[in-house]
């Protein structure tokens, strides 16, 4: 090939690749907008944008809310943002990595195109321990991750935990070529709200983490053997008849409330020495 249209290609291929650090800038105003005025901010709200980048939903939340903390680590996006933050405003550029950044100990929200790699860590600073300040968030994830967080079927002891705590709620797919450079797959709008009657008190977070690891270990378990190791027999037919499960149902089949009647009845007729314990650590971002 000549060496002129090599050249060209790789210049070309350099300009499309996949964004490093997750760079895929959200050009597209009307979803920006649209988020902001999910999120029911007012100028009493703390709101971080956790992956700040240029400012494209800093600045036009920094007109509804009373404080924006922008996070980012890339140094001249940060320097970019600096920029545009005048003196006095209410946006505060933290060059920081999200991993190492301290959450605000007063109430806060969060409306963020956050970097995709990090979706899972994410949610996990934020989520866990559900006691936290963290009051809700509105964010842009990848559309696959929107879909398993909001699925039917809970198979993972983690969004398992988080959805005692949290409503979550995919608003809204957005399409890759509203983002520049376009990822490689379509995004969605994911909202995230605390809910005001959590399935479960805050204080039992870390016994239920123990219970849905052990249970969830096998997903498609029915539920009859999923929960064998923890009840007896006659236990968990009384269970099932109360909530009116099929003893064969697969176990990620459970709602909300029957994990929150399972947890009860745990508490309740199962000694706690005998409950399940929680191994799950932090995940790493990477
Ligand atoms: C999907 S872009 C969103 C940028 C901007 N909010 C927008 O919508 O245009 C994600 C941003 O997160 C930043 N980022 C990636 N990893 C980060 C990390 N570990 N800590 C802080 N920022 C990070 C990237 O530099 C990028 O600006």
């Amino acid at each position: 090939m000549h060496k002129h249209r090599q050249r060209h290609i790789k210049t070309h291929l350099n300009i499309e690749k996949p964004a490093a650090k997750g760079q895929h800038l959200l050009h597209y105003e009307p979803v920006i907008h649209d988020m902001i005025g999910m999120a029911g901010v007012t100028n009493a709200d703390t709101v971080l944008d956790l992956g700040a980048g240029r400012g494209a939903i800093t600045f036009p939340l920094a007109k509804k809310a009373g404080r924006v903390l922008a996070i980012e680590n890339d140094a001249a996006f940060a320097a970019a943002l600096r920029q545009k933050a005048v003196p006095g405003s209410n946006v505060a550029v933290i060059e920081r990595d999200i991993c190492e950044a301290y959450l605000p100990k007063e109430p806060f929200h969060v409306v963020a195109n956050i970097p995709f790699f990090m979706t899972t860590f994410i949610l996990e600073k934020l989520l866990d321990p559900p006691g936290s300040a963290f009051q809700g968030a509105v964010l842009i994830v990848q559309h696959g991750a929107a879909k398993g967080f909001t699925a039917r079927q809970i198979r993972s002891p983690r969004l398992l935990k988080w959805r005692m705590w949290f409503d979550f709620e995919l608003v809204k797919v957005v399409p890759r070529r509203h983002f520049s450079p376009p990822p490689q797959v379509d995004a969605a709008v994911l909202r995230i709200r605390r809910r005001k009657t959590p399935w479960l008190q805050t204080q039992h977070h870390h016994a239920f983490g123990g219970l849905a690891e052990y249970a969830l270990n096998e997903p498609a378990l029915p539920v009859c053997e999923a929960l064998a190791g923890i009840f007896t027999l006659v236990q968990i037919r009384h269970l099932l008849q109360h909530i009116r499960v099929e003893r064969n149902t697969p176990v990620c089949m459970l709602r909300e409330r029957d994990w929150a009647a399972v947890f009860d009845t745990m508490r309740e007729k199962v000694p706690s020495y005998r409950w399940p314990k929680a191994t799950t650590k932090k995940r790493s971002a990477r």
